[in-house]
């Protein structure tokens, strides 16, 4: 492992929690770099939304043979449609030394922790499910079917939480942005993990 390498950030968190609004406050700060990585899916685009900035917009066949293509570093289908990390734009951004954030759901954020076990992995959890469910409805971008199912997934979604390496509790967006770039700051000061017993040593001093 090059020390010169980027290191891979991965954000999960129910839909609505507000990870899209966190990663955005936080690439307005100058005092955290990292690129974000544009995810490919099928859903539909929402107004506001462009492609090739917010997604790759793609149909289901084009998703599929990306898939075959072994062009995904992991993909998740999420309330009837594909998501997905396309792999090299990752590969080439942690090699050119920057630090790079994904923004997925959990089965994918599992995928890419096979994978890339030296990534940190944050859970974006609400203060409550009222709030949650308060937020997605303010947002107005989805119907009340979709809303129901979406709740239903998040409650499936918290209890995955245990296997993040930190969990973020997005009360106030400014708060929450400075606890992940205090996680972040203090992760790239950390004792490699590749030297795991020496690392334990210390923390049982
Ligand atoms: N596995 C995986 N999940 C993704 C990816 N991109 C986005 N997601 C997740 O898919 C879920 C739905 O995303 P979206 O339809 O944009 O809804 P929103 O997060 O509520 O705005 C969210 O949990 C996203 O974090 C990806 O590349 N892979
Ligand atoms: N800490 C917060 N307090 C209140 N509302 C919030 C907070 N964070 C985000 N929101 C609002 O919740 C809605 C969902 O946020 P969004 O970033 O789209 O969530 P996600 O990307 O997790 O689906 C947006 O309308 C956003 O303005």
């Amino acid at each position: 492992m090059s020390l010169e390498k980027g290191m891979l950030i991965v954000l999960s968190g129910p839909s609505g929690v507000g990870k899209g609004t966190v990663r955005k406050a936080m690439l307005q700060d100058s005092n955290i770099k990292f690129e974000y990585s544009v995810s490919m899916t099928t859903r539909n685009i929402r107004p506001g939304e462009k492609d090739g900035v917010d997604y790759f917009f793609s149909s289901k066949e084009s998703f599929e043979a990306e898939i075959a293509n072994g062009g995904m570093l992991e993909y998740a289908k999420y309330v009837d449609n594909y998501y997905g990390t396309p792999l090299r734009r990752v590969q080439e951004t942690l090699a050119n030394g920057t630090d790079v954030f994904l923004e997925i759901e959990v089965n994918g954020a599992m995928q890419v922790r096979e994978k890339m076990p030296d990534g940190v992995f944050i859970f974006l959890t609400p203060p409550d499910l009222a709030s949650l469910r308060s937020r997605i409805t303010g947002r107005g971008s989805e119907d009340q079917t979709t809303i129901d199912k979406r709740m239903e997934k998040a409650r499936q979604e918290i209890k995955m939480m245990s296997n993040y390496d930190y969990a973020v509790v997005n009360d106030e967006v400014s708060l929450a942005v400075k606890r992940i770039e205090q996680i972040i700051k203090s992760e790239h000061l950390r004792v490699p993990r590749v030297i795991g017993s020496y690392y334990k040593m210390i923390g049982d001093k």
